[in-house]
């Protein structure tokens, strides 16, 4: 899979494009928590009441291992050990998703998980997000809920458990402090009742847009 990268002519190119008031940058809110903190539960409700594509990145990776990708065997066992995949992968495939969706309001589930995720696609797709949703969770009550999904995920084991949490702590909470200091967080209290963690999630969309 080529990536490619804009060069400062492309660059120029599309700032001037996007003076254009033909053009519309698309709206993007990324959605980041632990483990099982709710993230697909609450897009799922979401994309019910608001007009935006929900794209989850671990389920995009998920597909690209199925369509048999010549990346599918790393990108598995990247998976299987909690690892998170590189950010060219991920972001081309993001990219794919969102030019073939035909909306311009997007939820990207679980990126960026690390710092060059969040570099990579912002020299890639050349968009800041909007503001970024935090589903905040104590981490005994993800343990339960991942132990008890049941949707047949290689990495919904306790010994990979512990390693995503570890890449959560290490990698994921620096992304989240980033977006905090640039006031862009919007933190939600996840170990609430799925219905009443909506009910604040539904009160964000509809003060942001
Ligand atoms: N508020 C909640 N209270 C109790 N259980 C919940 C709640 N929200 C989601 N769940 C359940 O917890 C499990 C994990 O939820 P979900 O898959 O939405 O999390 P996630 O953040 O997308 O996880 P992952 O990062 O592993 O993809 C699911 O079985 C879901 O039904
Ligand atoms: N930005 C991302 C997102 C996910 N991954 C990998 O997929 C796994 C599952 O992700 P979920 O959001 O569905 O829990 C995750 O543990 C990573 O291995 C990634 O590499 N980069
Ligand atoms: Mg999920």
């Amino acid at each position: 899979m080529d990536i490619i990268m804009d060069t400062p002519v492309d660059a120029a190119i599309k700032d001037k494009h996007e003076e254009s008031p033909r053009f519309r940058k698309p709206t993007v809110v990324f959605v980041l928590g632990g483990p099982g903190s709710g993230k697909g539960t609450q897009c799922a409700n979401v994309v019910q009441h608001f007009s935006y594509t929900h794209l989850s990145a671990g389920d995009l990776l998920r597909a690209e291992i199925r369509s048999g990708s010549q990346f599918g065997a790393m990108i598995q066992s990247m998976i299987a050990e909690g690892r998170i995949v590189p950010s060219e992968i991920t972001v081309k495939l993001l990219c794919k998703a969102m030019e073939e969706s035909g909306n311009d309001k997007f939820l990207i589930d679980g990126f960026p998980r690390n710092e060059e995720n969040r570099i990579i696609f912002e020299n890639v797709a050349r968009i800041e997000p909007a503001f970024v949703l935090f589903f905040d969770c104590p981490e005994e009550e993800l343990e339960k809920r991942i132990m008890n999904r049941n949707q047949g995920r290689e990495d919904d084991n306790l010994e990979t458990i512990k390693k995503r949490f570890k890449v959560f702590v290490e990698s994921t909470l620096p992304i989240v402090s980033y977006y905090e200091s640039k006031g862009k967080l919007r933190k939600i209290n996840a170990a609430k009742p799925s219905e009443e963690v909506f009910e604040e999630v539904k009160n964000i969309f509809s003060s942001e847009t």
